[in-house]
């Protein structure tokens, strides 16, 4: 006997470059030898180029300079993953992103000592007029008069945004030996004091500081945080970092505040709109500045790259990632606690949808047993993708599920409780529409897998896999015989029947695993017998 070896071309997974990253740090994808990677490095590309060049794109990979707008997202129509080497991901349309499925990942802590470190240098050289003294001695001036500066030392710095980075320039400032005012709407009075930082509002901090610095992310809650009227509150003479997002500074109040001598200096590493070459607040001499080079470090980029890499990496072989944006993020050991549900709530979704004709408006959705102790958010978009994925297809999955659903309209509810009544592990998935109730329970038994087991709360054990049929009769003598009749007479084989009831001649349910997928003739033709009050197939 000779044996033949059939080898299988894997698809490439093509991942675009488009902004300039660390060649040191891409090494994991280049170094890769189990995913068939294919990459394109192709950068400083406008709206137009990029959008005519990523049809068939798998991974697009940006910094801050590309603005992935929806256009990109719906022109690269085979896109899975959109990985940001650095943290801020407000150059990305995350809406679009989810919407469409495709996962959003950043490098979170890769830039963090840089940025830190930036920002703590803008300080210094806000203090002591560096750039301005410099520009001048190399116009062959030797000026002294003109840049008298101040001491950081005891100085008060506030910090706007207590996150990775304003906590490291926190520290930095102390090392300064500046006393520092905080403000994050999570810092706690406990926190605050263990990183020996007083703990304030945002006006405390504006009316308390000599010097501010923000690293929040630019969100509309952020936009615009530091304005006029911040401005009005703050001491004379104050001087004000941003090597966060251009925005959360409203740039013309900074201007007018500037030239009313109400803010003595600006550091500002990052604007509105970048490049930002041609820009008002340049023409200042209290205002110094760089072009967004927080994250600008060989450290820095590397990292970020490594890291980023690293998830693209991880989603291809596992479908999991380390630093997601758009879906909640679960580490691998919480993941594995949760694992061998998923394919269970997927089929509890794809069931209940097939028992109704109406548009769902909610679904609760109960972990009971040892299940409730896991963090079941995962699973819960899994229940909502087996839902929607009947009626919207396969771009459904785990990042988009939930915004689809809430997007429709539909209100969705978690419960969690401890007993599971007599199961180990009970998920009770239930859907309303404007006129219907419909519930499905599910378990995992141990060692033979997942089972239905409550159909609209009667008890069956069903297998949740292939065609089944659901059949509601009232509880008379003959009706199950009738249903195996009819069934043989249009040649559909009966593999296994569960029945139940809620009372002797009341209502009562058939499950019934069968061969062949049926039409809708064969259920019309099932449903008019007598004692017979519904009938849904069901493909699991
Ligand atoms: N200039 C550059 O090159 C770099 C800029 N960045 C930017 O720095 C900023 C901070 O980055 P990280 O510290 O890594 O982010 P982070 O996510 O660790 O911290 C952000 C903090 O802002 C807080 N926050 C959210 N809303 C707030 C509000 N309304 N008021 C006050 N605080 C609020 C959050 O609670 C969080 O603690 C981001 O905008 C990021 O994009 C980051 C790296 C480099
Ligand atoms: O990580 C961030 O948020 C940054 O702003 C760094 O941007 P960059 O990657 O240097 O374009």
């Amino acid at each position: 006997m000779t044996t033949k070896t059939v080898e299988r071309a894997t698809k490439a997974i093509t991942v675009f470059i488009a902004d300039p990253l660390s060649e040191d740090g891409i090494y994991p994808l280049i170094h890769e030898s189990e995913l068939n990677l294919n990459i394109i490095v192709d950068t400083g590309l406008s709206q137009e180029q990029l959008i005519a060049k990523i049809a068939d794109i798998d991974v697009l990979l940006v910094r801050s300079q590309t603005t992935v707008t929806r256009e990109i997202i719906e022109a690269a129509k085979n896109l899975k993953l959109i990985g940001r080497a650095g943290v801020g991901v407000d150059n990305i349309d995350l809406t679009a992103a989810t919407e469409h499925g495709i996962i959003v990942v950043n490098a979170p802590d890769g830039n963090t000592n840089s940025a830190a470190e930036h920002t703590i240098a803008m300080i210094t050289a806000l203090a002591r007029y560096i750039p301005q003294a410099f520009n001048t001695l190399k116009n062959g001036v030797w000026d002294r008069k003109s840049y008298v500066g101040v001491e950081l030392k005891n100085k008060v710095l506030g910090v706007i945004g207590m996150g990775r980075i304003g906590v490291e320039v926190a520290y930095r400032a102390k090392g300064q030996r500046m006393k520092v005012i905080a403000y994050d709407p999570f810092l706690t009075e406990e926190r605050a004091k263990e990183l020996g930082v007083t703990k304030g509002t945002v006006d405390e901090v504006c009316i308390a500081a000599d010097f501010i610095t923000v690293h929040t992310p630019l969100l509309p809650e952020t936009r615009n945080l530091i304005n006029k009227e911040r401005f009005a509150i703050m001491k004379d003479g104050v001087r004000i970092i941003n090597c966060a997002r251009g925005g959360i500074i409203n740039e013309d109040d900074l201007y007018d505040a500037i030239l009313e001598k109400k803010v003595a200096g600006a550091a500002l590493d990052v604007f509105i709109t970048e490049p930002a070459t041609d820009h008002k607040l340049l023409t200042l001499s209290e205002v110094i500045a760089t072009p967004h080079l927080g994250a600008s470090t060989v450290e820095a980029q590397e990292s970020v790259a490594v890291d980023v890499s690293n998830d693209i990496i991880k989603f291809f072989k596992t479908g999991t990632v380390t630093n997601p944006v758009n879906m909640p993020s679960i580490s691998k050991e919480k993941l594995s606690q949760i694992e061998p549900f998923f394919g269970l709530v997927e089929k509890l979704g794809q069931f209940l949808i097939q028992l109704t004709d109406e548009t769902v408006k909610g679904l609760n959705i109960s972990y009971a047993g040892d299940v409730a102790n896991f963090d079941v958010r995962p699973l819960t978009a899994n229940a909502i993708k087996g839902l929607l994925s009947t009626n919207h297809g396969t771009h459904v999955n785990n990042v988009n599920a939930r915004y689809l659903a809430e997007r429709i309209g539909m209100n969705i509810n978690e419960h969690k409780t401890t007993t599971a009544k007599g199961f180990t592990n009970l998920i009770t998935v239930e859907i309303k529409t404007a006129h219907e109730t419909h519930t499905v329970a599910g378990t995992l038994l141990n060692g033979l897998g997942a089972r239905i087991v409550k159909v609209e709360g009667f008890v069956v054990d069903v297998i949740p896999t292939g065609n089944l049929l659901y059949i509601k009769n009232t509880d008379k003598p003959g009706a199950i015989g009738r249903v195996a009749t009819k069934l043989a007479e249009k040649d559909i084989n009966i593999a296994t029947m569960q029945v139940g009831r809620d009372m002797v001649g009341g209502s009562a349910v058939m499950m019934l695993a069968i061969d062949n997928v049926v039409t809708t003739e064969d259920l019309h033709y099932v449903a008019q017998l007598e004692n017979i009050d519904e009938v849904k197939a069901i493909t699991l």
